[in-house]
C-alpha cells in the first residue's frame, strides 16, 4: 500500500513556508515532531487562536498567530496543514481559499473529511492531501497514511512525504476509502494501546505490585514489545509463541486472552466501530 517516492531525485523540501492550522492535540505532535527531527522552526506558521496552546506552540520557536487574518495577505506557503475538528473544517476552509488559488497544497489530518469535501471548500482544482496520522508523531514515531487527490503534483506528494516522515513512517493509498479503515488501525490506535497500558498497571496492582513500580514495567513492556516486532524478522504469532513455554506462565495467561469471544474479537469490534465513525462523519 505504500508508494516509495523518497528515491526520487527531486529536491523535496518546500519551496516555501510550511503553515500549520490548529494546534491542539495532533497539530502540537506534529509540530514538535518536525521540529525535533529537524525541520527549521522558522520555516513554520502557526494560526491558533487559543491563547495557552498559541504560547506552547510558540515555545518551539515557529512563528505564531491568533487568526488567519495575520497572514492570508502575504506569501502562500507551500503546505498548509489543517489538524482543527472536523466539524470547523468547512469554515476553517473558506479563509484559506487564497491560498489554494495560489497554488498552497493542502494537508487535512481531518477524520471521516472527504478529499472531495475539502476541494470543494478550497476551491475546484485545489491540491489535497488527507492524512491519518496519530499522536506518536510527537517522539518521532507517528503513523502517517495519506490519500492524494489528483491535483496533487508529484513533486508535492513528494515534498508532503519528507515533510511528515519527520515524525515517522509515511504510507500512501489510493482508495480514500481505506482512510476509514486506517483511522481504526492507527488513528485511533494509540488510545486503545493507552488503555492497554493502563489495564496492565491496574492488573499489576491488584495482583500486589506498587502503582509506580506496576506503569513502569507495563509502559516498558508494551515499548519494548512493540520495538522488538518493529526489528524482528519473525511474525508477531511468532514472538508471542517464543514466549510461551508449554504449560507455562504465558500459556496460562493466553488460554484467558485468546478464548473464544475475547481479545481478538474485542479489537475488530473497536476497530469497525472507529471505522464506521469515521464513514458516519463523511456523511456530516
Ligand atoms: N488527536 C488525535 O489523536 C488525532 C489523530 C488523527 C487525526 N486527528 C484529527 O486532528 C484534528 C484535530 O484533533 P485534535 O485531537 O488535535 O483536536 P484539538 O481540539 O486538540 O485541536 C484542534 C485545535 O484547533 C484549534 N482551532 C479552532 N478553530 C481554529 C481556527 N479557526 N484556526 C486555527 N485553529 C483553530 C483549536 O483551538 C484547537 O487547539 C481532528 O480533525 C482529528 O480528527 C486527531
Ligand atoms: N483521534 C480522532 C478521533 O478520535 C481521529 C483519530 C484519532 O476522532
Amino acid at each position: 500500500m505504500s508508494t516509495d517516492i523518497s528515491s526520487q531525485s527531486q529536491n523535496t523540501q518546500p519551496d516555501g513556508r510550511v503553515l500549520l492550522v490548529g494546534c491542539g492535540n495532533m497539530g502540537f505532535a506534529m509540530l514538535k515532531g518536525w521540529i525535533e527531527q529537524g525541520t527549521p522552526a522558522n520555516r513554520i506558521d502557526v494560526v491558533e487562536p487559543n491563547d495557552d496552546l498559541r504560547q506552547r506552540a510558540a515555545g518551539t520557536g515557529a512563528s505564531v498567530h491568533a487568526d488567519v487574518a495575520d497572514i492570508i495577505d502575504g506569501e502562500a506557503p507551500a503546505m498548509a496543514i489543517i489538524a482543527v475538528k472536523p466539524q470547523m473544517m468547512a469554515r476553517v476552509l473558506a479563509a484559506y481559499k487564497p491560498f489554494a488559488a495560489a497554488g498552497t497544497t493542502f494537508v487535512s489530518v481531518a477524520a471521516g473529511t472527504l478529499l472531495g469535501t475539502i476541494e470543494g471548500a478550497l476551491g475546484q482544482g485545489s491540491a489535497v492531501i488527507r492524512c491519518m496520522p496519530n499522536t506518536p508523531a510527537a517522539v518521532g514515531k507517528g503513523m502517517m497514511v495519506c490519500c492524494a487527490n489528483e491535483a496533487v503534483t508529484d513533486k508535492a506528494r513528494a515534498v508532503c512525504e519528507t515533510l511528515l516522515s519527520s515524525s515517522g513512517s509515511v504510507a500512501f493509498v489510493e482508495e480514500e476509502r481505506l482512510m476509514d479503515a486506517v483511522t481504526g488501525v492507527s488513528g485511533s490506535g494509540p488510545a486503545y494501546v493507552f488503555h492497554f497500558i493502563e489495564a496492565m498497571a491496574e492488573a499489576g496492582v491488584k495482583s500486589g505490585l506498587p502503582e509506580e513500580l506496576s506503569k513502569e514495567l507495563a509502559i516498558q513492556t508494551v515499548y519494548g514489545a512493540a520495538a522488538y516486532a518493529r526489528s524482528s524478522d519473525e511474525d508477531p504469532g511468532q514472538l508471542r509463541s517464543n514466549v510461551t513455554s508449554p504449560n507455562g506462565t504465558t500459556a496460562a495467561a493466553l488460554d484467558v486472552l485468546m478464548g473464544t469471544g475475547r481479545l481478538r474479537e474485542l479489537v475488530a469490534e473497536a476497530v469497525e466501530a472507529a471505522a464506521e465513525r469515521s464513514r458516519e462523519l463523511s456523511r456530516d
